[in-house]
């Protein structure tokens, strides 16, 4: 039997990654590019050489992967990935790959959000890569949010309304689920499935597990929520990132304009700053 061995060329190209050229963005699709490329821009300079840059996942975090693929300078960082996902795209630009093994104290962290408060505190897991996305932004010396300007929120819930997305081990589902309604009546809890022409079940993680998407509308006290959640045996993570990010890009939708939230220190304490 005649074996042919595939090309790394060919492997790269037998992934289907999505069409980034700027002349076919929808609008929603150039707000994220304008977020993620002022940011890797501004955040991200050739003194970071030897730096080691963490990369987050879902569809804004491709377009900082092109942008940071353009800029030559930046080829000499090591880049570690908070998926499967990006774990290919870094491969597939030809990018140096690390791993949080081999990295504990990572430079900068650049990463999407699905809604992000006038705290910068942020809901993510919208495509179910939050453990790992937190695993590394902890490890990070700067935590960075990119997004189009339609994550921007007063309170957390109000925008994203898919719910709380929550990383639980299966053999937890029924009890983690049964606690959360216990805790919280009005919540509404449902296991993300799968698209059936996909796969049939659940959508399960790039670490085995399953995803929860907890509804519980506006949330008043986003640590507090985090912390109970957390606490439930079974669950591995709650995508609320609170106190995290020093800094979010929101992309504009209507003209080119990214405003940058970021916070300045202030007292004890910080405030947020918008531009
Ligand atoms: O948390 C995430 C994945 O788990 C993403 O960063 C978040 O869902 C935003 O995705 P996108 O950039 O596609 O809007």
């Amino acid at each position: 039997m005649l074996l042919i061995r595939p090309s790394s060329s060919l492997l790269r190209h037998a992934i289907a990654f999505r069409s980034l050229a700027t002349h076919s963005l929808s609008k929603a699709e150039r707000g994220k590019q304008l977020a993620a490329y002022r940011a890797v821009d501004e955040m991200l300079d050739s003194s970071l050489e030897k730096g080691i840059i963490g990369l987050g996942s879902g569809s804004t975090i491709e377009h900082a992967i092109e942008r940071i693929h353009q800029r030559k300078d930046l080829h000499s960082v090591v880049y570690v990935p908070t998926s499967f996902q990006t774990k290919r795209l870094i491969l597939h630009y030809n990018l140096r790959l690390g791993n949080i093994d081999q990295y504990t104290s990572v430079d900068l962290t650049i990463d999407g959000a699905d809604e992000v408060d006038a705290n910068l505190n942020a809901i993510k897991g919208g495509g179910a890569c939050l453990f790992q996305e937190r695993l590394v932004a902890q490890a990070s010396k700067k935590f960075v949010l990119i997004a189009d300007e339609r994550k921007k929120s007063d309170k957390l819930g109000s925008k994203y309304l898919r719910g709380i997305p929550i990383e639980i081990v299966p053999m937890a589902l029924q009890t983690v689920l049964f606690n959360i309604q216990n805790m919280w009546e009005n919540a509404t809890v449902r296991l993300r499935m799968a698209t059936p022409t996909d796969k049939a079940g659940p959508v399960v993680t790039d670490n085995g597990n399953l995803i929860l998407d907890c509804q519980m509308g506006p949330i008043d006290d986003p640590v507090n929520v985090y912390r109970d959640i957390k606490l439930l045996t079974g669950v591995v993570d709650v995508g609320l990132f609170c106190n995290m990010a020093e800094v979010a890009y929101f992309g504009g939708l209507e003209d080119e304009k990214v405003d940058i939230w970021y916070k300045q220190k202030s007292g004890k304490g910080s405030t947020v700053v918008r531009s």
